[in-house]
């Protein structure tokens, strides 16, 4: 197992900002498919290990959608992160999908499934977790200790989560226009109750805003949110986020962004606001 997990081919070589993005290939057994990610090493990797940051995209979206849209490489040079770009789901012809664009392939919601057809490959908790985390520390030179996680909209609602029951895993959290809480949206309840059956108990330990009742995070949450987000009031619920971290005391850093929208543009105007929170979070 670990030496299947470590046999990575390298599908792209490209120089920016004096260091490297790059991208892999690999047999996922957690996943029963073959995935790809993205890593963007900052020149500062070339002599030293560095914090870093996992960025999990939202739906529709790859590994590229990030790494060829955000503009995250300059602040990654500048306050050297490594920045690793996750695929969204389970891909490839073997793998169950629908004819949706928010179910199944590029929308796996950072969940294990336990439904069937999904439960089979449907474990992107799990790849992330226990797959590509220690892959990553084997094979790239990160400080295992210094992990930041961020993510928009499906990729937000996966770092909330996951930064919510993962707290010693992780040490920083961030997202744009996340999915705040998926149990209550109509993106959520769909995927929910494919992924994960009827039962509405088993969906609450992947709601943010629930996690977030159940226990807190021992340091802050920052989201920024587009006010001209078309999905805003349906589908991601920002005010949910707002009342349960209220309700709990937990400090949440949220910035609703005047005329921005839900895209990639809205993303590239505030990462390196974002990069340079997590690098000051993971510093020391
Ligand atoms: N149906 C639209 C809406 C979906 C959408 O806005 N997806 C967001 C994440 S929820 C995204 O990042 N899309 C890809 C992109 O903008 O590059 C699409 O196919 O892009």
């Amino acid at each position: 197992m670990l030496k299947e997990m470590t046999e990575l081919t390298e599908i792209g070589r490209v120089r920016c900002f004096d260091g490297w993005q790059l991208r892999y290939r690999h047999h996922s057994p957690v996943l029963g498919c073959d995935m790809v990610f993205s890593v963007y090493l900052p020149p500062q990797a070339e002599n030293t290990h560095l914090p870093h940051l996992y960025w999990l995209s939202g739906l529709t979206c790859d590994d590229q959608n990030f790494v060829t849209k955000a503009g995250a490489q300059r602040y990654a040079a500048e306050h050297g992160v490594i920045i690793i770009a996750p695929d969204t789901s389970p891909r490839g012809d073997g793998v169950p999908d629908t004819e949706a664009w928010d179910f199944a392939q590029g929308a796996g919601f950072y969940l294990n499934a336990t439904q069937q057809p999904w439960s089979k490959n449907y474990q992107m908790e799990s790849y992330l977790l226990n797959e590509l985390i220690p892959l990553i520390n084997e094979t790239q030179p990160v400080i295992i200790h210094k992990r930041g996680i961020f993510g928009h909209s499906m990729g937000g609602h996966g770092a909330l989560t996951l930064a919510l029951k993962n707290h010693t895993l992780f040490q920083s959290v961030s997202a744009f226009a996340p999915i705040c809480t998926p149990i209550h949206c109509p993106w959520g309840q769909q995927a929910f109750e494919r992924y994960l059956g009827a039962d509405q108990e088993k969906w609450k330990d992947y709601d943010s805003c629930e996690l977030i009742k159940q226990h807190g995070l021992p340091w802050p949450i920052r989201v920024d949110q587009g006010l001209d987000d078309n999905f805003l009031g349906e589908q991601l619920m920002t005010e949910s986020l707002v009342i349960a971290c209220e309700n709990q005391s937990h400090k949440l850093t949220l910035k609703m962004r005047e005329g921005y929208d839900h895209s990639y543009f809205f993303i590239a105007s505030f990462i390196g606001e974002h990069i340079a929170y997590h690098a000051q979070q993971l510093e020391g």
